[in-house]
């Protein structure tokens, strides 16, 4: 198993021996471990390791304690985390005072390796499940892409990053051509495949922080923080020459080409409003679509 592939967990413990039964243990098991010796150093890997989920904490730690870690985790990431928490401490009072705060599940010291073995198994299946929860309420089940409810809050939450930090925002909307013909003529499960296909490309050519979106059936939407119009245009442009380029199998045809049009439209420190972005990508995108589509038009800005 690679690195890559492994399950993170985090633990934290100030005391030597027990991080180090713990990195013992966890490694055969299979897990890859970061370890802290306080809450602050945990807090530290946390935000350099986005993907943690799962977690085993001491209760008595200098400078922040287990249950002010567990606090800062559920205040700071809105996904979910496992979090058991390992101590000396003991009793129902203990346990509740735990549980009410945000852990998962509660073991006291000395561990035995089997018990704390199936607890994380817990732990890993309840994060499995809230992953696709998360997925399907979150993400365009059919091509990955963020459904039109995330992909509207991520420009929301970028226009007023960029309102903020006066920095520049690219935004793409892009429609599928004549997709209806394709629909039509092969059926619509091809209609899919085509639609899975035109995202994949999209997404292998952007950034990680740049978002897409489902707006619509054929209709998507491109969020690029940080990018002026030169670069938001040059994007799309790449998108839409390695849309065009590809060529589709499928079975008793010859394969198909499929072609996509798309408007840009970019915003400086929060100028223009979000609607108005909006609106300047839409007529862009008709201009691409009237000039013959498989294109990209650049907005003009009209002002506010
Ligand atoms: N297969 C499939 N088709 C879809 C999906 N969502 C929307 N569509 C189809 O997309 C087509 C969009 O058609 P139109 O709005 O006429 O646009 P178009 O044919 O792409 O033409 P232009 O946009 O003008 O180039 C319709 O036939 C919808 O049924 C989907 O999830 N899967």
């Amino acid at each position: 198993m690679t690195n890559q592939s492994k399950v993170k967990v985090l633990i934290a413990d100030d005391d030597p021996i027990t991080r180090m039964l713990l990195t013992r243990n966890l490694s055969s098991w299979g897990y890859l471990v970061f370890s802290a010796q306080d809450g602050e150093q945990a807090w530290k890997i946390v935000k350099s390791e986005p993907e943690l989920r799962l977690f085993i904490i001491d209760w008595s730690m200098p400078k922040l304690n287990g249950l002010e870690f567990c606090q800062c985790l559920k205040n700071e990431q809105d996904f979910f985390h496992y979090i058991i928490m390992l101590t000396g401490k003991k009793g129902t009072e203990n346990i509740v005072e735990a549980m009410s705060n945000g852990v998962d599940d509660f073991v006291t010291k000395p561990f035995v390796a089997d018990e704390l073995r199936v607890r994380l198994k817990v732990g890993e299946r309840i994060i499995e499940q809230e992953k696709r929860l998360e997925f399907y309420a979150n993400k365009d089940s059919l091509t990955g892409a963020w459904n039109r409810r995330m992909i509207l809050n991520h420009l929301k939450e970028e226009w007023e990053r960029a309102t903020r930090d006066k920095s520049l925002l690219g935004v793409v909307l892009f429609d599928l051509d004549f997709f209806k013909n394709i629909n039509d003529s092969y059926g619509h499960q091809i209609g899919d495949d085509a639609l899975k296909v035109f995202c994949s490309i999209i997404q292998g050519n952007i950034r990680p922080y740049d978002k897409l979106g489902r707006y619509g059936g054929e209709e998507f939407l491109l969020i690029l923080p940080n990018s002026d119009d030169v670069k938001a245009f040059q994007i799309a442009e790449r998108c839409r020459k390695q849309i065009e380029k590809l060529k589709m199998p499928i079975s008793g045809h010859n394969p198909i080409t499929i072609t996509a049009s798309a408007g840009v439209a970019v915003c400086d420190a929060g100028k223009p409003s979000i609607h108005e972005l909006f609106k300047q990508c839409d007529v862009a995108l008709y201009q691409a679509k009237q000039q013959g589509r498989n294109q990209i038009v650049l907005a003009k800005p009209t002002g506010d």
